[in-house]
């Protein structure tokens, strides 16, 4: 058969793609590249560049490669994005989804594996969770993969598509260094950002109802979820009008404070972990029943904690070397000369990337590049204002020391560029709340521009709040680098200008 993997260019799907082939399966992989990277898709294996939300695209895409079964992976993921961008979530994983199967059904495709979440039961009171355990999500993210599930098994029914739902449970590890997730997101790679930082890896609340008070969750290696993608298209291909719904776990509980403890031994540190407040909405306990897929799917896990955190250790050494081991710092000129680097969605994209992800009807355009910077390369100010993205949706709001944090460690980096200012700020080692002040009252210079180049995230973000609570946050952010009040009035005015632009509100 040949399978169409979308999402193949991300990080379980790329693992999927290897188990796939590695099974005898051809395989193509269809990405819109938004999280995705090219470099993950192996010689030989053909990447259409485009989005689910585009039938046409994917119809094509169906014929051309004459698609027998899909492994839809494509999808956002991220718990805390889902709650401030709901309606984007449901755009991109139900309605997405709809689209796709709405292509899948008419091409003939026989088989379609959905990735699913153990996001589908919110916080389930059991100590094994089954397929029969009531589904609660309690994020948009969950809800959207319920809904999804939804579709799928009912467009199974009215057409004799075979279907399977993979529950997955808390996905880590790498088969190999190069394939390891980037994102910093979940547990294992928050704890070695704190690490790597000579900080204490932190535990979200240590009263929970569980053995040790912090939170258990059932870890599975990528690759042994990889393998249970080819039992599924194996168990749908042998028995077709199919519908199953399965959960990929270990059904073994690993708490936070043992992940900690394991992380420390097997990277070589020693650092106890701090206690914080709960994140909210964490559930105690969600460990799966590993039954249904043994009998259904006959799989099983292989791989086991220690696999996961040294090749996703391994994998983060490769990724972000030069952020831990460079100290002394090259030149500008050398800097913007240096070739590519992991990185940002549109960074060195592929022709066709940007338009694919943002068509505009009508314009034919692709991004252009100039100084120094190549077509849809993340500037320095775009990169900045990705990090007080980042930094306000994972914290739920404004965290000052937070953004600095992010600042200094990307500018710690070697970026490719940076402003003088900013640099001399970030890498001063001054507190964050006093760095940009102390920087001003010497130099008596401070440039708006910086801060104004990376205002579009937190002016969206706040636009919801008001006047007042926008232009100051726009200040406070602005003065993380910039220590003239111009500088903070000049951002201040473009966050309201935004707000105004995007609310239609009274200036
Ligand atoms: O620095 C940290 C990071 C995480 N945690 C805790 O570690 C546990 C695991 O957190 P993750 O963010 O790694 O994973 P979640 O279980 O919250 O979420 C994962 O499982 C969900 C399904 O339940 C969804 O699929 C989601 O996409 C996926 O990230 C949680 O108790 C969390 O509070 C900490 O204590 N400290
Ligand atoms: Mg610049």
């Amino acid at each position: 058969m040949t399978w169409l993997i979308t999402g193949g260019a991300g990080y379980i799907g790329a693992h999927v793609v290897r188990a796939m082939t590695g099974a005898g399966e051809r395989t193509v992989v269809y990405d819109d590249l938004s999280t995705g990277v090219p470099d993950r898709v192996p010689d030989g294996v053909p990447l259409v560049v485009g989005s689910t939300l585009d039938g046409e695209r994917v119809a094509r895409a169906l014929r051309d490669h004459e698609i027998t079964g899909v492994v839809h992976l494509a999808a956002k993921k991220q718990v805390a994005e889902s709650l401030s961008l709901p309606l984007h979530y449901y755009r991109e994983n139900v309605e997405g989804l709809r689209v796709l199967l709405d292509a899948v059904t008419s091409a003939g495709v026989r088989s379609f594996v959905l990735s699913s979440s153990a996001a589908v039961y919110g916080m389930p009171d059991v100590n094994l969770v089954t397929e029969e355990t009531p589904c609660a999500p309690l994020s948009p993210y969950g809800e959207t993969k319920l809904a999804g599930e939804w579709l799928v098994r009912a467009a199974g029914t009215a057409t004799g598509l075979s279907t399977a739902c993979l529950r997955y449970f808390n996905v880590a590890g790498a088969a190999r260094p190069d394939l390891a997730d980037r994102g910093v997101s979940n547990l294992i790679p928050m704890i070695f950002e704190r690490l790597a930082d000579g900080l204490p890896p932190r535990v979200f609340g240590d009263d929970y109802p569980t053995p040790d008070g912090t939170c258990v969750r059932d870890y599975i290696h990528v690759v042994d979820l990889a393998e249970a993608h080819v039992a599924a298209a194996h168990a749908l291909a042998s028995v077709p009008g199919r519908n199953l719904t399965v959960n990929i776990g270990r059904g073994e509980g690993v708490s936070v404070r043992e992940m900690i403890d394991r992380v420390n031994a097997l990277t070589g540190h020693d650092r106890p972990p701090v206690i914080t407040a709960r994140r909210p909405g964490d559930p105690a306990r969600v460990v799966a029943s590993a039954d249904r897929a043994a009998a259904e799917l006959n799989w099983k896990a292989h791989l086991g904690l220690d696999d996961m955190i040294t090749s996703a250790w391994s994998g983060r050494q490769r990724t972000l070397p030069d952020a831990h081991r460079r100290r002394t710092r090259p030149g500008h000129g050398d800097r913007l000369r240096r070739g590519r680097r992991p990185g940002r969605p549109f960074e060195f994209g592929p022709e066709g990337a940007f338009s694919a992800r943002f068509p505009v009807p009508g314009a034919g355009g692709e991004m252009c590049g100039g100084g120094g910077w190549d077509p849809g390369e993340a500037t320095d100010d775009t990169q900045m204002a990705v990090l007080v993205a980042e930094s306000l949706l994972e914290c739920g709001g404004l965290d000052l020391p937070d953004v600095f944090h992010r600042f200094r460690r990307w500018a710690a980096a070697d970026p490719k560029d940076i402003g003088l200012q900013t640099e001399a700020v970030l890498t001063g080692g001054d507190p964050w709340d006093l760095a940009a002040g102390l920087y001003f009252q010497t130099s008596q210079r401070a440039a708006g521009n910086g801060a104004l180049m990376r205002a579009a995230p937190s002016a969206v973000y706040f636009a919801p709040s008001g006047r007042a609570a926008t232009m100051d946050a726009a200040r406070r952010l602005s003065a993380l680098t910039h220590g003239d009040r111009a500088a903070w009035e000049g951002t201040a005015i473009l966050h309201e200008l935004i707000r105004v632009a995007l609310t239609g509100a009274d200036p």
